[in-house]
């Protein structure tokens, strides 16, 4: 494991006035195999910067133990805490700029003071061409533009061959398309030098086309840490379903059918699902059931009817946000050659391969 975390919990003192101690991170456990790239997801406040920075060592821990490597390096228990700078972590963060008044060259080469001069060069050099920017050696940080600084950085933090990689928020500060595309290539990046990294962002198209693990996160609580799909088709909690996608918990009920258990949902029994839950595992079957924006299809031929109330454009698709005759808001992703306006009432139909449910 590149990185194991069990039970870590990161704690801010407080004055009783200012409402007392604080536990921005509470039992946190998860692990990093060798060159995987973890990233984690959760509202504003639930403790990301924290639960990094207490494995970057500028957070002491209040419980619990990390290794990196192997090597156990905060357990409070134990009374060890190996500072950051013997910890071979890198870092990028959003705010965390290159040196204004040094070249790139400069940059990259600025934890490397234990090679040979020839060495560092040679390194500078492989740095660059593994960030895309071979020809950018001698520019100064202001002559590039904000995706080529933080690739830079990315050099810059990759070059002393860090154990683990972290980057907060690293490329937040970037236009949404710039973002997606260097998500991209950032992943590539990592993936060819083998390092793993720990990621925190709030864009979850930037946290899917990085992660090969990622974790939800709520008021410091780690709600689940899984491959991105299964996060996404079957979220563990009510708080992971509603926080990652567009989607609705609708209220369902499961019924028995000569076909198998069924969910009878506001529209319609969902058929051909996987891993439908039997009847009684709810009292009377009553559940709620997730309705994904990408589990609702437009057909106008189908029986259950919805008034558009609003329409949001994202390129190849809109996203509908659609109500019942009943008043149940739900949504859907509809291709963006149909084009319907808000107020039209359109034919809506489930097509649900994941069956997920929770209590009501
Ligand atoms: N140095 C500190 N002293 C006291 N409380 C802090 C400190 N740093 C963070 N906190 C509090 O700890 C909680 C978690 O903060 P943290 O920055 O880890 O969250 P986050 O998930 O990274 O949030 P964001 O996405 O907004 O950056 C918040 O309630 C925050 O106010």
């Amino acid at each position: 494991m590149a990185l194991l975390l069990e039970h870590i919990v990161v704690r801010y003192r407080g004055s009783a006035a200012a409402g007392g101690d604080l536990d921005a991170v509470r039992e946190v456990s998860m692990g990093l195999a060798a060159g995987e790239i973890g990233v984690l997801v959760g509202p504003s406040g639930c403790g990301k910067t924290s639960l990094l920075r207490a494995v970057a060592g500028l957070e002491p821990l209040a419980g619990g133990r990390i290794r990196l490597a192997g090597d156990i390096v905060s357990d409070p228990a134990a009374g060890l805490h190996r500072p950051a700078e013997q910890r071979r972590v890198g870092m990028v963060f959003q705010d965390y700029a290159l040196f204004p008044h040094l070249d790139v060259a400069a940059n990259v080469a600025f934890g490397l003071h234990a090679l040979g001069r020839a060495e560092r060069a040679r390194r500078v050099q492989e740095m660059l061409s593994l960030v895309g920017l071979p020809e950018v050696a001698g520019k100064m940080p202001h002559q590039l533009s904000g995706g080529q600084q933080q690739r830079v950085a990315l050099a810059r933090a990759l070059a002393p061959a860090p154990r683990l990689l972290l980057l907060d928020e690293a490329f937040s500060a970037l236009d949404v398309e710039l973002r997606e595309r260097l998500a991209h290539e950032v992943r590539a990046i990592l993936k060819a030098s083998g390092t793993a990294a720990l990621v925190v962002t709030h864009d979850q198209m930037e946290a899917f086309a990085l992660a090969d693990r990622l974790g939800v996160m709520q008021a410091g609580r780690l709600e689940q840490w899984d491959r991105p799909y299964d996060l996404y088709h079957r979220p563990a909690t009510r708080f992971v379903a509603d926080f990652i996608g567009h989607g609705v918990l609708a209220p369902a009920r499961i019924v028995s059918t000569p076909q198998g258990p069924r969910v009878d949902t506001p529209l319609g029994l969902l058929a051909d699902a996987d891993e439908c839950p039997l009847p009684d595992a709810y009292p009377g079957g009553e559940c709620l059931v997730l309705l994904r924006a990408d589990d609702i299809e437009h057909d106008d031929a189908a029986p259950v009817r919805a008034r558009i109330l609003r329409r949001d454009f994202r390129g190849a698709e809109f996203l509908y946000t659609l109500a019942l005759a009943d008043g149940l808001e739900v949504l859907a992703h509809v291709p963006s050659h149909h084009d319907h306006a808000p107020g039209e009432w359109i034919g809506i139909r489930p097509r649900v391969e994941h069956v997920v449910t929770f209590p009501r």
